[in-house]
């Protein structure tokens, strides 16, 4: 579904991204690691066309992404940090995003409701708290029911029953079959979710493992204890 080959993305002389080579499945929740500054934003932007990378390819179903823009239809993006209008409210901006995609029969609304988002929706994009703004990022991202969710820190910032709601969400649109590249520096958000562990280092591809085999591996069953079990000995992951 996204197949990465040869991926380099250079900043003057500093490479961010060194020779990728990755292919992500339907039905995958994939979870994107790493140290601040490994790489792993510039990946996403990289899938999104919002960063050019100076050598290799992406592909989303067999599509190369250089060829067109048309492939972001398809995929629900929650940045870090979402930049909206501020003068806007939040129902201006669901509108307006709305009619820019050209609307939709039968839009995925679960989480415009299940955060209460109708309560708040005359509210001005500038006033929102840092939780609500990213419930609207979130309930963006859902909102089109894409097949492809790359999901930036989905949950910093949410409360805790707001952060189940969306994992919840996540879970159920893995379960549809549908494509889940997830980045969390907080690992305990990602257990039970994710199905398959990349980890990037220094812009390089340090492994790209299902949690299945990163736990007989380590013999550890979090994810926070299986990290730190490879860092410390890298070489029981074979790659
Ligand atoms: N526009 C840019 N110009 C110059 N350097 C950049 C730019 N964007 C990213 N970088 C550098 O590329 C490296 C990778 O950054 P990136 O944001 O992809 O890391 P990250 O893994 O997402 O980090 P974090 O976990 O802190 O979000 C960093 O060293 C960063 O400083």
């Amino acid at each position: 579904m996204i197949r990465i080959t040869h991926l380099t993305k250079t900043f003057g002389r500093f490479k961010a991204l060194d020779n990728i080579h990755l292919t992500l499945e339907k039905g995958q929740a994939v979870s994107l690691l790493g140290p601040n500054g490994s790489g792993k934003t510039t990946l996403i932007k990289s899938i999104l066309g919002l960063a050019i990378p100076e050598k290799g390819s992406i592909a989303i179903n067999g599509q190369v992404i250089s060829a067109g823009e048309q492939y972001r239809a398809g995929i629900g993006y929650m940045p870090q940090i979402g930049r909206y209008p501020d003068n806007m409210s939040i129902e201006q901006v669901l509108d307006m995003i709305k009619a820019v995609r050209g609307g939709a029969a039968d839009y995925d609304e679960d989480l415009y409701t299940g955060f209460g988002l109708h309560a708040v929706r005359h509210k001005k994009m500038r006033t929102l708290s840092g939780g609500t703004r990213q419930k609207v990022s979130a309930c963006l991202a859902f909102l089109f029911r894409p097949d492809i969710y790359i999901l930036d820190e989905p949950t910093a910032g949410l409360d805790p029953v707001s952060s189940e709601l969306l994992k919840e969400k996540i879970a159920d649109e893995r379960d549809h079959g549908k494509l889940i590249l997830i980045t969390s520096h907080v690992l305990s958000d990602l257990d039970g979710l994710t199905s398959h562990v990349i980890y990037l280092q220094d812009g390089r591809l340090l492994f790209h493992e299902s949690v299945e085999s990163l736990r007989s591996a380590t013999g550890e069953e979090k994810l926070n204890r299986i990290i730190a079990r490879i860092m410390q000995a890298p070489k029981m992951i074979p790659c």
